[in-house]
């Protein structure tokens, strides 16, 4: 672990989980996972097996992808409705700062969240972020993909479909280091892991397009204000803009993640905060602008870089039970959230934050 002081997001290698390691690698991996990733929910992990040419074709289609002009992106329109979450979106429909807003109690804090200037709400056109969301062909829970007619962008569900089902792999190989970091029995670790099939994830392309840098004098301006996922948890690349920050739970400030190209941020996110009984809290984050150093001129108007990250959110299935673990109950001697599922936790969350800002 690099942990130089406590600004600095810790890393962790995961190869013994990623690459088949005996139990003794394992066992050392996953006690580091839990100091890493403990104290604020987020951990940086080398070692993750995602090849990296993989990766930057990704990257490189996503560029494609938001290249397409408008008419083209809206051959695969996300429905104007909560599910399927899928397709492409010109204006993103989760509200970080509004479910940042609803992760409060303190009456102050909700009202300087709500009035940050988050990215995917503003009404300046200008700061527009642009998605495109896709999961699993076998998905069970009402979230069919929309694709794009193949002519459109020819290889683009070929490529998407083959990242989303290396990513799972990845994905299982980090449950299962988390698993391991929690000492859960064996049957917990056979729940745990049944309720994860991989078919509820989802990976998103995201686009944050230029922004004039005049803009940025606004101090409360950010691309995604801040927020926790939903999920259990999440893995999130980024470009060589960075922009992502994570809270540092001990200072109240934030962490920068600053991208590294053989490293994924991983974030727990509130479904894996309640299995775990709060041992692992679910990642405060959210991503400020970077290139106030990068800019260049487009048509007389100096302009910040794009940027563009691909999270990836391991999604438990949406019936399975949501609740602290015995194990870890009697461990702390209390369960420190009732029971819920993913389906009646996220459309909580959904409505809510869809209300709270107009
Ligand atoms: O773009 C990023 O780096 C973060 C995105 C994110 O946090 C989200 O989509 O929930
Ligand atoms: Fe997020």
């Amino acid at each position: 672990m690099h942990l130089n002081g406590t600004h600095v997001i810790p890393t962790v290698d995961l190869s013994a989980f990623t690459s088949g390691g005996d139990v003794q690698s394992r066992e050392e991996a996953a006690r580091e996972l839990a100091r890493s990733c403990r104290p604020h929910g987020c951990v940086a992990v080398t070692g993750h097996g995602v090849p990296s040419a993989l990766l930057k074709e990704a990257f490189d289609t996503s560029k494609k992808l938001f290249d397409l002009p408008l008419e083209e992106k809206m051959k695969a329109p996300h429905p104007d409705a909560f599910r399927p979450h899928r397709g492409y979106s010109a204006i993103g429909r989760e509200r970080g700062a509004a479910k940042g807003a609803m992760d409060t109690e303190d009456e102050k804090r909700k009202e300087e969240l709500k009035r940050v200037t988050d990215y995917k709400v503003s009404i300046l056109s200008v700061l527009a972020v642009e998605s495109y969301e896709i999961g699993s062909d076998e998905n069970p829970f009402e979230q069919h993909n929309i694709w794009l007619p193949e002519d459109v962008l020819p290889g683009f569900r070929h490529l998407t479909t083959e990242l989303f089902w290396r990513l799972r792999d990845t994905s299982m190989a980090i449950l299962d280091a988390l698993i391991m970091s929690l000492g859960l029995s064996e049957e917990e670790a056979v729940y745990v892991r049944s309720i994860h099939s991989g078919h509820n994830n989802q990976l998103r392309l995201l686009h944050y397009p230029p922004i004039p840098t005049e803009v940025l004098k606004n101090k409360d301006l950010s691309r995604l204000g801040e927020h926790k996922d939903f999920s259990s948890f999440t893995l999130l690349f980024q470009d060589t803009h960075g922009g992502l920050e994570f809270a540092n739970c001990e200072t109240g400030g934030f962490m920068q993640a600053t991208p590294k190209w053989d490293t994924v941020y991983v974030n727990i996110g509130d479904m894996f905060e309640r299995l775990s009984n709060g041992f692992y809290r679910a990642a405060t984050h959210r991503v400020t602008i970077p290139g106030r150093e990068s800019s260049s001129t487009d048509g007389g108007t100096e302009v910040t870089s794009a940027r563009y990250s691909i999270p990836y959110f391991v999604g438990p299935d949406y019936d399975g039970v949501i609740a602290p673990q015995q194990s870890l109950v009697l461990a702390h001697q209390n369960a420190l959230y009732e029971p819920t599922t993913y389906r009646n936790f996220s459309e909580k969350m959904f409505k809510a934050t869809l209300n709270s800002v107009s």
